[in-house]
């Protein structure tokens, strides 16, 4: 059992490394075990929980990997695949393990999927992605647990995606990239992390026009090769920083960042926050007391349903109502009623939260339903009195990398335990 441990009080101040994006490096791990010859480097790689499960997943079906922690440098040679099951005890623990569906397809004809996870956030289909498959010319047999997905070679087709469907988008681009002919996929994903993926499947020899448009076309080659990819940078990472700058009154220099954090910022300024570009830099303070806001999730260029649990952390803070509507996961207020337990005024209302702010926060043992409702817990733990303790870390880890060391690294209190049990 892993364990974060905050002492709130401290003012952060100082530089924060940014890492690279988690949902950037699963897809290209995916993609790297398209490549029959030579070996994949990703750079930049998030030292994160589920980076590890996507290794042992690439293990499982026959890649040889290589973590090079330090170097933050994954090494992935995927010559020699051999088992087209992704096994229920890795693929379980994490959403990225639907990314490697469209090589196991492509490399050895078939794809047996015995689960599949990610947070908890109410309903997460996957219908997008298997009716893609089967009008690419795929036979998908869904069982009770275990999809078995068989295609002797796909088809172009011109696929339509209900609602633009982040990994879908990204397993979609990937399945038509070594089909035959062409694969149009409309009302395609606009995230940054998406185009990310698309640099680096086109400088693997795929041909993928219309990134960014909603309209991706992608005209299917025979063979891809080996590259070596630079990691973007993660954008939720670096919007939990500065809100940690915002919520303790503090000032943090956002190294890494290299992207516009836009709507994030936007609402950060809204609330009080002042944010300065200094070359390559991003620096963000906050020396005033923060105002309430409106949020709406959505997808990309949206506010990013990702950060709304921090950001509900940061109302919690705030002199005044917020308001705030998910609109991507029906389930994704778990954290108001732990933020309740710690002071917090959040109620809930179907796919809307009001937040009466600001209450003065206190720390006690609190519960991370998922990954952004963990790391939202610390940020209440950074400004809380007293000390917050927050189980599972484990959930916390799948996404930030070293995150009580950068913390510390700022002034935080904050420390990371393990337990047996
Ligand atoms: C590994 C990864 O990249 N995870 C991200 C990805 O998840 P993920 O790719 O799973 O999220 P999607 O964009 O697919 O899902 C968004 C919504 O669409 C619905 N849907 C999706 C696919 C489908 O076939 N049918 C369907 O109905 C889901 O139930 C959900 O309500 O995008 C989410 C939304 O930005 C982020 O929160 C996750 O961090
Ligand atoms: C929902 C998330 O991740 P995943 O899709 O990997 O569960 C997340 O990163 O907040």
């Amino acid at each position: 059992m892993v364990r974060y441990r905050v002492r709130g009080g401290n003012a952060l101040r100082g530089t924060a490394f940014i890492q690279g994006a988690k949902n950037a490096v699963l897809p290209m791990i995916g993609a790297a075990l398209l490549v029959p010859k030579g070996r994949t480097v990703l750079r930049n790689v998030p030292i994160i929980e589920d980076v590890r499960r996507a290794v042992e997943l690439a293990e499982a079906v026959g890649a040889q990997v290589e973590l090079h922690e330090a170097e933050r440098t994954l090494v992935i040679d995927a010559s020699r695949l051999h088992s087209p099951v992704l096994p229920a005890e890795i693929a379980r623990r994490f959403r990225g393990s639907v990314l490697f569906t469209p090589a196991l397809l492509h490399r050895l004809g078939e794809a047996i999927v015995e689960g599949v996870g990610g947070c908890n956030l109410g309903s997460r289909n996957l219908d997008f992605h298997y009716l893609g498959y089967k009008r690419l010319g795929a036979v998908v047999d869904e069982g009770e647990t275990v999809i078995h997905v068989k295609a002797s070679g796909l088809t172009g087709a011109t696929l339509y995606l209900d609602t633009p469907s982040h990994t879908g988008t990204e397993n979609l681009i990937m399945a038509g990239a070594l089909a035959r002919g062409t694969t149009v996929i409309e009302n395609a994903a606009l995230e940054p992390e998406v185009l990310d993926v698309i640099d680096m499947l086109t400088k693997m020899g795929a041909r993928i026009s219309g990134g960014g448009t909603g309209f991706i076309t992608v005209e299917g080659v025979e063979e891809l090769h080996a590259v070596e990819h630079t990691v973007m940078p993660d954008r939720l990472d670096a919007g939990v920083f500065a809100m940690a700058a915002a919520i303790t009154q503090g000032e943090v220099s956002l190294v890494g960042t290299g992207l516009d954090l836009g709507v994030v910022r936007y609402k950060l300024e809204q609330m009080g926050v002042d944010f300065a570009r200094q070359g390559a830099v991003l620096n963000v303070r906050c020396d005033r007391p923060l105002r309430p806001i409106n949020i709406i999730t959505d997808t990309y260029p949206g506010f990013a349903t990702d950060l709304q649990s921090p950001m509900m952390t940061v109302a919690a803070l705030a002199d005044g109502h917020s308001y705030i509507h998910e609109r991507i996961f029906d389930g994704r207020f778990a954290l108001a009623g732990e933020l309740n337990k710690m002071g917090a005024d959040v109620a809930v209302e179907g796919s809307r939260a009001i937040v009466r702010g600001a209450t003065p926060l206190t720390g006690t043992r609190v519960t991370a339903h998922d990954l952004r409702s963990g790391i939202a817990l610390v940020l209440a733990g950074l400004a809380a009195k007293g000390e917050t303790v927050i189980e599972s870390g484990y959930l916390i880890d799948r996404g930030h990398a070293h995150l009580a060391e950068r913390m510390r690294a700022l002034g935080a209190d904050i420390t990371r335990e393990i337990s047996a049990g």
